[in-house]
């Protein structure tokens, strides 16, 4: 049985709360781990380490060297990526694919794109008149923001978590990651390898917790932490923003979305299927880019219901252990709940369900797991709940639209403003509608193509600011403008 310590000043520690809480399988409901929780002492002492390395080697460390050691950090990522897979499929009962192919390569590449990007990215520089003649110059100057308290989601942990630490140490800050509850091991074992890299002690500190009156609550209302950095629910964010008012700590969010696949009658409907069936149904459909709302021009569109429910049935069930598996389980009992709920609101509210819509039966060790059925729902009114409210499953429902006008209006009829994808051959036409759609991420003709140097994030309930490429920056650097007469 595993136990996950704490990781605080470049040491696996107890808390000293003594408190412990349980990790299970999400594809057997077995019990995999304990999990130490970090209460108000551990806390403390990790955002004491994470401030005295601001004034010791790490924040007298030059730029360049700095940079090389974080390449070298995601290298030695890169070499334990088996290590990693075995954690992060054992936390969140992902298919061994998804992490091999996704998750743990952008571990290392969420440090290499900032090390690289700092290493060439400079600052302002002004030169003006003044009126004696002389002139002044204005220099931009860059400093770290301070300690950055990293808390992140259980659907890609390793991901997510890295997406924030990776920008966060380019910039010259330390951070203290609170990981979700439900998936603490891959930022636990990053511990070790930050260690190996010589990463200072200090740099890198990892509690672990829940939210609400524990670690994560008092890790966004700590004096020292000087912003916080957050990924996961809406409503979790509007938590964190209340608790991080006092002492004016700043955020940067990327937060829930109800994000739409248009489908247009000249598409290409193989690509249409293919990017689809990954946009609603990978990781389970908990993916907060994924797709959960689907518009068809009305002349293709029971070809399109027709072909997906026949994509949807041939997907094989089942965690890491199970040969073959193309679908996982749900992160947990309480989440499957939450799904099964809107499940049972869409049969409630007299939706056509085209496929799935309840809970696989097994004869195996997945019968104690958190699977549904992969569910496709057709006929709701656009102000139902299920077109409404993220449901973070794998489940859609599919509507069918006349003109770009009306497609438009309901796409963006959301309270959220995430991802799009369009699938169109009119390129003129994805253009013109892609413009039109509100939201942060939109792909044409493709789902998850992801430049790391491009924005990231989304607007209205999705999130506040931006990730990705210098966009990150905006959020870990403090600026200074030096104004020198001549
Ligand atoms: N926009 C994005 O890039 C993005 C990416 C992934 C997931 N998400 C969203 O995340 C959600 C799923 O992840 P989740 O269930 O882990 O989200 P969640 O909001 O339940 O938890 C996220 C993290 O916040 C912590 N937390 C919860 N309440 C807190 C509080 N009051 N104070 C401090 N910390 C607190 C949790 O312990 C966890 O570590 C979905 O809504 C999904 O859309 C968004
Ligand atoms: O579930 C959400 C996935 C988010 C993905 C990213 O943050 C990324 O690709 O950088």
């Amino acid at each position: 049985m595993k136990t996950h310590q704490l990781f605080i000043d470049g040491a696996y520690v107890d808390a000293r709360s003594g408190r412990m809480f349980d990790k299970v399988s999400p594809s057997t409901g077995e019990k995999i781990a304990t999990v130490h929780e970090a209460l108000a002492e551990d806390v403390d002492l990790a955002v004491n380490a994470a401030a005295n390395a601001l004034k010791g080697e790490w924040g007298k460390m030059p730029k360049a060297v700095r940079c090389d050691l974080l390449m070298e950090l995601a290298n030695a990522i890169a070499a334990r990526t088996p290590d990693f897979i075995e954690a992060e499929v054992a936390d969140t009962g992902h298919t061994r694919h998804f992490a091999e192919k996704v998750e743990i390569p952008r571990g290392a590449a969420n440090f290499r794109i900032f090390a690289e990007m700092l290493k060439h990215t400079g600052g302002e520089f002004y030169q003006m008149d003044t009126p004696d003649g002389t002139g002044a110059a204005n220099l931009e100057l860059h400093r770290p923001k301070g300690v950055i308290g990293v808390i992140s989601p259980w659907n890609a942990p390793f991901l997510l978590m890295t997406w924030k630490v990776g920008p966060a140490l380019a910039c010259g800050n330390t951070v203290v990651v609170k990981p979700s509850e439900e998936s603490p091991a891959t930022a636990t074992l990053l511990g070790e390898v930050m260690n190996s890299v010589g990463i200072p002690k200090g740099v890198y500190n990892v509690i672990h917790g829940f939210g609400p009156g524990s670690a994560g609550e008092l890790l966004t209302q700590h004096p020292k932490v000087n912003g916080i950095t957050f990924t996961g629910e809406t409503r979790t964010g509007e938590a964190i923003m209340k608790q991080a008012a006092v002492g004016l700590r700043d955020v940067s969010f990327e937060l829930g979305g109800k994000n739409p696949a248009i489908i247009f009658a000249d598409a290409d409907m193989d690509k249409a299927i293919e990017v689809t069936m990954r946009s609603v149904f990978a990781n389970t459909g908990q993916v907060c880019l994924g797709t959960e709302r689907i518009y068809v021009e009305r002349p293709v569109f029971d070809e399109y219901v027709s072909r997906l429910k026949a994509g949807a049935e041939a997907l094989k069930q089942g965690g890491p252990e199970t040969p073959g598996a193309t679908i996982g389980p749900l992160i947990s009992d309480e989440h499957r709940q939450k799904v099964l709920s809107y499940y049972a609101k869409a049969r409630e509210l007299g939706a056509t369900v085209i496929t799935g819509g309840g809970v696989p039966d097994f004869d195996d060790a997945r019968q104690g797991g958190f699977f549904v059925e992969p569910t496709i729902w057709t006929g709701l009114p656009e102000d139902s709940a299920i077109v409404k409210e993220e449901i973070f499953g794998p489940c859609c429902h599919v509507t069918p639209f006349d003109t770009e006008e009306e497609v438009i209006a309901m796409a963006n009829d959301t309270t959220y403003g995430l991802s799009a994808t369009i699938l169109t051959e009119n390129l003129s036409r994805a253009h013109r509608v892609g413009g039109q759609i509100e939201a942060g991420l939109i792909w044409v003709n493709s789902w998850f193509l992801r430049d790391l140097r491009t924005s990231f994030g989304g607007s209205k309930s999705s999130g506040i600011g931006r990730e990705g490429g210098v966009h990150s920056l905006e959020f870990y650097t403090e600026r200074s403008n030096l104004c020198i007469k001549l």
